[in-house]
């Protein structure tokens, strides 16, 4: 079993990308496989709100609202602290708008009633503790009563350590993407992280370490 920092992840996937696998592809793969898992999980599922944050757990979440709306299944993202950032979370925003997806902003979060809410907030990029937006965001993920899916990292844990921010979100089931982090084997994160599965995304086996 494979265990990595957040700076080895992010080392690997630099790797990645200089071997071929560029970073917008890893983010691809990242969302159709984590998709696919949810599939399996919530066969049933018709509504799905994707809960995404400005970097690039968010862009994973608008890969999977995209599939989903391609499936035909109801789309809503919440954009919770504002338009995406960073260059792949963007590519993947602007392609939801040609698609039926409802885009809402935190403000209307609270109408939302979706059978599963996909935490697309934050992933390895977080730290420290939760700003009022981010509160707002995790409040409703975690009293929405849906199955909740969590990219990478449950929303308010650290990766690196798997310490968890007050009002954190607690996950039916996290999608840890390449390479388990301390926050997946943690026993104080078991509770936020509920089952984990991981997704291959595509980076070569010789771009880990000791590989
Ligand atoms: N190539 C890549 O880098 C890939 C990244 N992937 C995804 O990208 C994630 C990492 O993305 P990012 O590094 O963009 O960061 P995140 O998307 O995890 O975090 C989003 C932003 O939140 C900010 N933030 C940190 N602490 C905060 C706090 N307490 N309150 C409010 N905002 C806070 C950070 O500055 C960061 O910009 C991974 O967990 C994974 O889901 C995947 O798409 C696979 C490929
Ligand atoms: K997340």
């Amino acid at each position: 079993m494979r265990v990595v920092t957040v700076a080895q992840m992010k080392q690997i996937e630099k790797l990645a990308d200089a071997n071929g696998v560029s970073y917008y592809q890893m983010m691809e793969n990242a969302g159709t496989a984590a998709y696919r898992i949810l599939r399996q999980r919530v066969p049933h599922a018709k509504h799905i709100a994707v809960v995404a944050g400005k970097g690039n757990n968010g862009g994973d979440g608008f890969v999977m609202a995209r599939l989903a709306a391609q499936d035909g299944l109801s789309v809503t993202v919440v954009l919770a602290e504002g338009e995406p950032v960073t260059r792949d979370a963007k590519t993947n925003y602007a392609l939801l708008h040609a698609l039926p997806v409802t885009i809402q902003t935190a403000d209307t979060v609270r109408s939302i009633h979706a059978d599963v809410v996909v935490d697309a907030l934050y992933g390895t990029g977080f730290h420290g503790s939760l700003r009022p937006s981010g509160q707002k965001a995790c409040d409703f993920m975690r009293t929405s009563g849906a199955y909740v899916l969590a990219l990478d990292v449950p929303s308010g844990l650290q990766a690196d350590t798997g310490i968890a921010a007050d009002g954190a979100v607690k996950a039916q089931c996290t999608v840890a993407f390449d390479s388990f982090k301390q926050v997946h084997i943690a026993p104080a994160a078991a509770a936020f992280c509920g089952t984990v599965v991981l997704a291959d995304i595509g980076v070569p086996d010789a771009c880990h370490p000791h590989a």
